[in-house]
């Protein structure tokens, strides 16, 4: 893979294909981790004379423009980073990213609007995805991929565009690799692999081939739900993926035949409500026993004896591997859970890697040292499937 090292970037435009999919309160970002761990490589390009184009999805939109999903408040944001202007073109490849672009002088940056507002970004159609690439392709003169958060995905910008344009892995994109690399070939053990949070389609297929690699699988957060239905548990309203069950059964009879440990919560926090994020009013919820979930009710964090049994299985780990919140942990009383697997990490003496989003972003909003942990991956699904040993179509894109 080259770097950015080995590309000549002076007057040229070049587009950096970075993951600014950060959280948002309306338009306030609450964490601004993964614009700061990209704007090294941006500061970077701009130093070296480039017009530096910087595109990014931003949440899951349909395909169309959505005032929720703009970019503009993590432009704005990349431009207080940097010390210096940043542009905003208001769309992706229509008139005004031509003259933004058009417009800009060597050494300086411009942000174009949410890749996603363009059904071809993510079409599942080749024709369709490689037309939008096309689109992309004629901004730019060299391509820069450093979203690591979305490099799992076939999508548009992050496979089909570096086939069109001369390309180069950022420093971002190598500097996670490199851990993540030391993960999969020499792994300390017991490796225990903590997983969480709401993607629960894109997440449980995971489990297939971490269930040859970690010693131990502790689920939690929105994932929990689907095995405790297989285990025949009433789930009540909570995240639920229905058609993912049976594989759910086949997981944990694997993992039994394998000696892989397989914890489950045995206790959550139910509520007839989902919590209200933005007010954070005082939650009415209740704590049960994980086969006596109320039928009315969904469980939003793991409860006390879950956080000491998952904090018991983390303790004696050489390596942890966790992604995704054990709660809805935005609100405070859905947090305890999301906080007890961090400090159980930061109380191991193995090696931690955090990755996700929003994983990452709980981790410094509940008040912990991200210094403290042995990495913060910027991205969730895109670490798992690395750690799986599956082939990164945004990886692959970039060797030659
Ligand atoms: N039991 C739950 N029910 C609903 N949402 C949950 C639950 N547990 C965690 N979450 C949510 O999961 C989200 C993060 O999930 P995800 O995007 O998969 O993590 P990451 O970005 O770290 O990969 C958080 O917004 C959190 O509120
Ligand atoms: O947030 C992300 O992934 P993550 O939640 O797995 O860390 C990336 O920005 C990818 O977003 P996507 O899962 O909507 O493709």
């Amino acid at each position: 893979m080259k770097t950015i090292d080995d590309l000549q970037v002076a007057g040229q435009r070049v587009f950096v294909r970075a993951d600014l999919n950060v959280p948002l309160d309306g338009t306030t970002i609450t964490d601004d981790g993964r614009i700061r761990a990209v704007a090294p490589t941006i500061a970077k390009l701009a130093e070296r004379g480039a017009k530096v184009i910087v595109a990014s999805h931003l949440g899951r939109p349909k395909g169309a423009p959505d005032p929720a999903f703009s970019l503009a408040p993590a432009a704005a944001r990349l431009g207080e980073l940097l010390g210096r202007d940043v542009a905003f073109a208001t769309d992706t490849v229509g008139e005004s990213a031509r003259s933004v672009v058009a417009a800009l002088a060597d050494g300086q940056i411009a942000v174009l609007e949410n890749l996603r507002f363009n059904a071809g970004e993510t079409s599942k159609d080749d024709a369709e995805r490689g037309a939008f690439a096309d689109r992309l392709a004629a901004l730019a003169d060299l391509y820069v991929s450093d979203g690591f958060g979305a490099v799992h995905r076939k999508h548009a910008s992050v496979y089909d565009l570096p086939a069109r344009l001369p390309h180069a892995a950022g420093d971002l994109i190598a500097t996670e690799v490199g851990v993540l690399k030391k993960l999969t070939e020499d792994v300390k053990r017991p490796y225990v692999v903590a997983l969480g949070g709401a993607k629960v389609s894109d997440k449980l297929a995971v489990i297939d081939q971490l269930l040859e690699k970690a010693d131990r699988i502790l689920v939690g957060g929105g994932m929990a739900y689907t095995f405790l239905k297989a285990k025949g548990h009433e789930v009540g309203i909570s995240l639920l993926q229905e058609d993912q069950v049976p594989a759910c059964l086949g997981y944990l009879a694997r993992a039994e035949k394998r000696g892989v440990e397989f914890v489950l919560p045995v206790d959550v926090l139910v509520s007839a409500e989902f919590p209200d994020l933005k007010t954070k009013a005082p939650a009415d919820f209740g704590t049960v026993d994980a086969d006596k979930i109320p039928a009315d009710q969904e469980g939003l964090d793991i409860g006390p004896k879950t956080r000491e049994l998952f904090a018991s299985k983390i303790a004696d780990a050489e390596t942890v591997f966790w992604n995704g919140p054990m709660g809805v942990f935005e609100h405070p009383d859905y947090a305890d859970g999301t906080k007890a697997v961090a400090q159980a990490l930061l109380d191991s003496a193995g090696f931690t890697v955090v990755g996700g989003g929003d994983s990452a972003a709980a981790v410094r909003l509940l008040g912990f040292d991200e210094n403290a942990f042995g990495h913060i991956s910027t991205g969730g699904g895109a670490s798992l499937e690395y750690l799986e040993g599956k082939t990164l179509p945004g990886l692959a894109a970039l060797e030659d």
